[in-house]
């Protein structure tokens, strides 16, 4: 067991490349914790394709090392070489776009059937675009005694900032108006959203995108993750609450940060039960 997981170290130091933290601390580590015969057998070997800043806020050492305890190992993918000459993986896990990527995935999923691809192409394909990935919640159609989950009214604008005024007067969408790229894969302008007061300003706008209706939510949101069985809910602060008196005072369009990623956690926060529910920690 020890040799096997001997082979794997040094796959992993062979694949590892310098973005990792200090190897040498890790790597002591590891061998310190297997010699001990602490350390779980390696049960999986997940090979990984991501950008080297999701590698770096998503592949913490704190998660690897507790991956590791639990008998399973990252492995970095060579995108410069062929994937069916590295592993053996039992998952690949990945966060890359575009069509060779895509081709690559699915020629490995072919002549590796046994390999868990996270996920195939065809799979999240629908995420690329906020229109078709609203459309799988708006489907859903989900209502109960609590209430219903919907999406917000939306309008796609694929081209011509001129005409948007007259299809937002057309569709009936009420101001303030929150555009967002069209597009999201993952790169920063997809997250470049901004918030429309008024309809002289929509033309300054930059197509491909979605135009939602501002819902006021109180300044908190609910993000919810889930992993099969697994079901995580997390506050996020949010926009605050756009009053009809400063809609009426307030003109252009501006450009928000992305004021709800992990830092603006909000599951500490003494929030207006109001807005929060009393029991929703
Ligand atoms: N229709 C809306 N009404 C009110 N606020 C909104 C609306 N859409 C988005 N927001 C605000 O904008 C923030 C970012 O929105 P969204 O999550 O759609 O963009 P994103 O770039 O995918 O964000 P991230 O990837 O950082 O989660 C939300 O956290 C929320 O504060
Ligand atoms: O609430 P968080 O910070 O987890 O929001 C994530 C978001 O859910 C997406 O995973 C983003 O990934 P991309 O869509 O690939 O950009 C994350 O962005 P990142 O640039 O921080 O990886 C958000 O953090």
């Amino acid at each position: 067991m020890v040799v096997e997981n001997m082979r794997m170290l040094r796959l992993m130091e062979e694949n590892r490349d310098t973005t990792m933290v200090d190897e040498d601390d890790e790597t002591k580590t590891i061998k310190k914790v297997l010699n001990e015969g602490l350390i779980e057998p390696i049960k999986l070997v997940v090979g990984f394709a991501l950008t080297s800043k999701k590698r770096k806020s998503f592949l913490q050492p704190k998660f690897e090392g507790l991956a590791r305890l639990k008998g399973i190992v990252f492995v970095a993918i060579d995108q410069d070489k062929p994937l069916s000459e590295q592993g053996p993986f039992d998952i690949v896990l990945h966060k890359l776009s575009g069509k060779d990527w895509q081709q690559v995935l699915e020629d490995y999923r072919q002549t590796h059937p046994e390999v868990t691809v996270l996920d195939p192409p065809d799979a999240i394909k629908h995420l690329h675009n906020r229109q078709s990935m609203l459309q799988v919640v708006a489907d859903l159609n989900l209502s109960d005694t609590y209430g219903n989950v919907n999406v917000p009214q939306q309008l796609v604008i694929k081209k011509d900032a001129s005409s948007i005024a007259l299809k937002v007067a057309k569709e009936r969408l009420r101001l303030p108006l929150v555009a967002k790229p069209l597009v999201s894969d993952g790169s920063a302008k997809s997250h470049e959203l901004s918030l429309a007061y008024d309809q002289y300003s929509l033309q300054k706008l930059e197509p491909p995108l979605v135009l939602q209706e501002f819902v006021n939510h109180g300044g908190v949101l609910f993000k919810v993750f889930i992993v099969g069985e697994a079901i995580k809910v997390v506050r996020r602060f949010s926009l605050p609450n756009v009053s009809k008196r400063q809609l009426s005072r307030t003109s252009g369009v501006y450009r928000f940060p992305r004021v709800s990623c992990a830092v603006a956690s909000a599951d500490d926060a003494d929030l207006d039960p109001d807005v929060a529910g009393k029991d929703s920690k």
